[in-house]
């Protein structure tokens, strides 16, 4: 069936291109991104954030990441300015972690890859009607990138570390609200920003990425407690850790990276 993806060697990255041709387009996510060979943009303007108005509603595990969602009825938490036309909702947030003290992040700066990476969904409800309609339109999502490192303990992360227990198996969900992502973000917002895809199948080509250039610190316990969700379900025999669940940087094919100053 369509959706038997994964990071497994007999169903990850390398052979997601059987069901999903979209894998070898012109604007696949993630990249290396390499800051010695990118534009400087004037005329880029900084990324606002407006997530005062935040509500997360639920945490979940669909097998291939763990999924904070947030009520999108309105444009109460939104992203705008840098590179997008309009204001993006958010609708989303979940995140990309390595095994064992190995690298986790889906983009890499300069062939470097962090621990993990934290990915915020935006979605374009001036122009379209649905989120789905969105994740399949050129210029329908904006996805903000987080970069994690380990260090010390992250202050708010425990928020949610301390919520992954009730969402251990895959098709697990529970209530989480009240959580502001704002929390999450690090004190400079200056960013990379280029046209690309998700990074999960269906492929959408339908993302603008922003990338924040400075990682947040988080421990490496808090870490492995990502480890210990599950990407099977609790009915099922076999019991697969959710861990490298990332896909490899893919080919720029001739794309601009601009970089914000
Ligand atoms: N990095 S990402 O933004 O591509 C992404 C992921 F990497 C994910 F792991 C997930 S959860 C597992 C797939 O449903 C995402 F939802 C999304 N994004 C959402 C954004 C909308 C959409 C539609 C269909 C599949 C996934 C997604």
């Amino acid at each position: 069936s369509g959706n038997n993806w994964g990071y497994g060697k007999d169903n990850g990255p390398s052979l997601w291109h059987k069901q999903y041709p979209t894998a070898k387009g012109n604007r696949q996510s993630p990249i290396d991104i390499i800051p010695q060979q990118l534009s400087q943009d004037p005329g880029l303007g900084p990324v606002v954030l407006n997530y005062d108005q935040c509500t997360s509603i639920n945490i979940s595990n669909n097998g291939h990441s763990v999924v904070v969602e947030f009520d999108d009825s309105d444009d109460r938490s939104v992203i705008r300015g840098g590179p997008l036309d309009n204001p993006y909702r958010l609708k989303q947030f979940h995140f990309h972690w390595g095994g064992k003290g190995c690298h986790g992040s889906e983009h890499t700066v300069a062939g470097n890859s962090y621990a993990s990476e934290l990915h915020l969904v935006h979605w374009n409800a001036v122009k379209y009607k649905t989120y789905g309609e969105a994740a399949a339109a050129p210029d329908g999502l904006a996805v903000l990138g987080i970069f994690l490192e380990t260090g010390d303990d992250h202050r708010w992360l425990h928020a949610i570390t301390d919520a992954l227990y009730m969402v251990k198996f895959k098709g697990s969900i529970t209530d989480f609200k009240g959580f502001n992502p704002k929390c999450l973000l690090p004190s400079s917002l200056h960013y990379w920003t280029y046209l690309g895809s998700l990074t999960t199948p269906p492929l959408h080509e339908s993302v603008t990425w922003i990338i924040l250039k400075e990682p947040i610190t988080v421990s490496e316990r808090q870490l492995g407690k990502f480890r210990m969700l599950l990407s099977t379900g609790e009915e099922e025999d076999q019991r697969i850790r959710m861990e490298n669940n990332f896909r490899p940087p893919q080919p720029l094919k001739g794309r601009k990276v601009r970089s914000s100053v």
